[in-house]
């Protein structure tokens, strides 16, 4: 039998425009979409959703998570069922979260398991997987994945030293590698070297609590790796995109890069657009504990920064790199800030921080909001128009966005699977009424609906659209031979 839900009376938003019109949704997908004079009649017993007042998008898109991640002697507290859930709580109905395999451990196995942890996803996912070591068999399951499984998107640590960081040889060997594939190269940019030699540093100078985190990890540590891997990308002929750039260091080298015409994508997280690094000074040590991730919390002066990359287009896509870690399990790091597990939350409250801190405050339009939460991401990863749209055909990932609802985000009340949240005591106006994953109702009235299970894998084929001027810019720039005639040994 085949589902009917009829969306009346919203405001439809798309990163292109703004416009009065009722959405069908038959069977998971946009079967209709009225002008803003003809509204759509209800099917026989369809569900109609009344969204008078409301803003009605498409789903948001987390291209940055890590459910159930293995990492630094723990696992991270979210699993891929509690992680969705809370996603569709905040409005995201997508998330792209990371394959990360050991060192030495077969990209392909790594895939099958992360590919059995997802199962119980309750919204859809796909992953990019990371390359965290080179020989020829990498090669070869590169391009498996490309080729049998649906992956446009391979990540390099270039930090986290001794564990999971890439040197330049494996940046170059994969870059070349996802250039052959036309798949995309993502990067988390800190010099791990750097960073490895100023924790040392600062863990002998005494500072051994959360405080020494920033320290170990300054911005001209991103700054650098960030324009290593943009230069690197540059010379090979590959986009490149920036996970997590969180100072004006980074931002520098993304925009220089791109005003010179070279495609450099690059993503900011909702948390380092509205906190600071002053948490690392919380006299209470678990506070500033739940505070540690890397890149971490900069000055103040760095937000304003990005929030101007993210209106001027210099920064695509938000995203929160949600990795959560329950208090004792920070508490490894107790003596040693070195050994506290690196990692906040944040997928349930990407959504209305960017509503509340970007639209509200008039740094973003409600259609430049739809583009950094959901269409961009689609774009870049190659999921567009089936995902990040509303468009006839399309997945019937929505939300019916609420601007009037207010909050308080809390960890007394959110739905992470974590016991403390960084957004703690957050009054935020705007917040989702109903969120649709595949036409199902996942989310309404406050109330969760998810079942376990009912996500799916979403494949995104290599060659996204941004390829083929790629190839031609290439192509353009490609050496040629100076023909000559050679002098004969007599001339000489
Ligand atoms: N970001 C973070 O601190 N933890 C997750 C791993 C990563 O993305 O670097
Ligand atoms: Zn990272
Ligand atoms: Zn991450």
């Amino acid at each position: 039998m085949s589902k009917h839900l009829l969306i009346r009376g919203g405001t439809l938003v798309t990163a292109d425009d703004e416009r009065r019109a009722d959405l069908l949704v038959i069977d998971g997908k946009i079967a209709a979409v009225s002008t803003a004079d003809e509204g759509l009649d209800a099917p026989a017993g369809a569900r109609v959703i009344d969204a008078g007042g409301a803003y009605v998008m498409p789903g948001g898109i987390d291209p940055h998570t890590h459910m159930e991640l293995p990492f630094m002697g723990t696992v991270a507290s979210e699993d891929f069922f509690t992680g969705t859930s809370a996603a569709a709580a905040g409005g995201t109905t997508m998330a792209i979260d990371f394959v990360i395999p050991s060192p030495k451990e077969p990209l392909l196995d790594a895939y099958t398991k992360w590919r059995g942890w997802a199962e119980k996803a309750a919204c859809d996912y796909s992953f990019h997987v990371a390359v965290t070591w080179w020989d020829e068999s990498v090669h070869a399951d590169m391009g498996t994945l490309a080729a049998e499984h649906g992956v446009n998107s391979f990540k390099h640590f270039m930090a986290y030293k001794g564990a999971i960081m890439c040197d330049d040889e494996v940046l170059v060997n994969s870059f070349t590698r996802a250039g052959e594939l036309g798949a995309l190269c993502t990067v988390h940019a800190e010099n791990g070297e750097l960073v490895w030699a100023l924790q040392q540093r600062v863990f002998e100078a005494g500072i051994t609590g959360p405080e020494g985190h920033p320290r170990s990890r300054p911005p001209e540590v991103e700054g650098e790796a960030a324009n290593r891997a943009i230069r690197i990308a540059e010379v090979l002929g590959v986009p490149v995109y920036l996970v997590h750039t969180s100072c004006i260091d980074a931002l520098e080298a993304v925009t220089r890069a791109r005003l010179e015409g070279q495609r450099v994508f690059a993503e900011v997280l909702a948390q380092h657009l509205v906190i600071d690094d002053s948490v690392y000074r919380d006299r209470d040590w678990d506070r500033a504990a739940h505070h540690v991730m890397s890149p971490p919390f900069r000055p103040k002066h760095h937000q304003d920064a990005l929030w101007a990359g993210l209106a001027s287009g210099m920064l695509q896509t938000t995203a929160t790199d949600h990795c959560c870690f329950c208090t004792p399990q920070k508490r490894m790091g107790l003596d040693d800030f070195r050994k506290i597990p690196n990692g906040t939350n944040g997928i349930e409250d990407r959504m209305a921080v960017l509503w509340h801190h970007g639209v509200r405050s008039g740094k973003l339009t409600p259609s430049e909001f739809v583009a950094v939460t959901s269409t961009n991401a689609a774009k870049i990863f190659n999921v567009y128009p089936r995902k990040g749209s509303l468009a006839v055909g399309a997945d019937a990932d929505i939300v019916v966005w609420d601007p009037k609802r207010e909050r308080t985000i809390s960890a007394a009340t959110h739905n992470q699977n974590i016991d403390f949240s960084i957004y703690e005591g957050m009054e935020v106006i705007g917040a989702p009424a109903y969120t649709l994953s595949r036409g199902r109702v996942v989310y309404e009235d406050g109330q969760l609906k998810t079942e376990k299970g009912t996500g799916r894998y979403v494949d995104r084929p290599c060659h996204a659209p941004y390829w083929a001027a790629q190839r031609l810019r290439n192509e353009g720039a490609k050496a040629t031979a100076v023909e000559r005639t050679l002098p004969t040994p007599e001339e000489g």
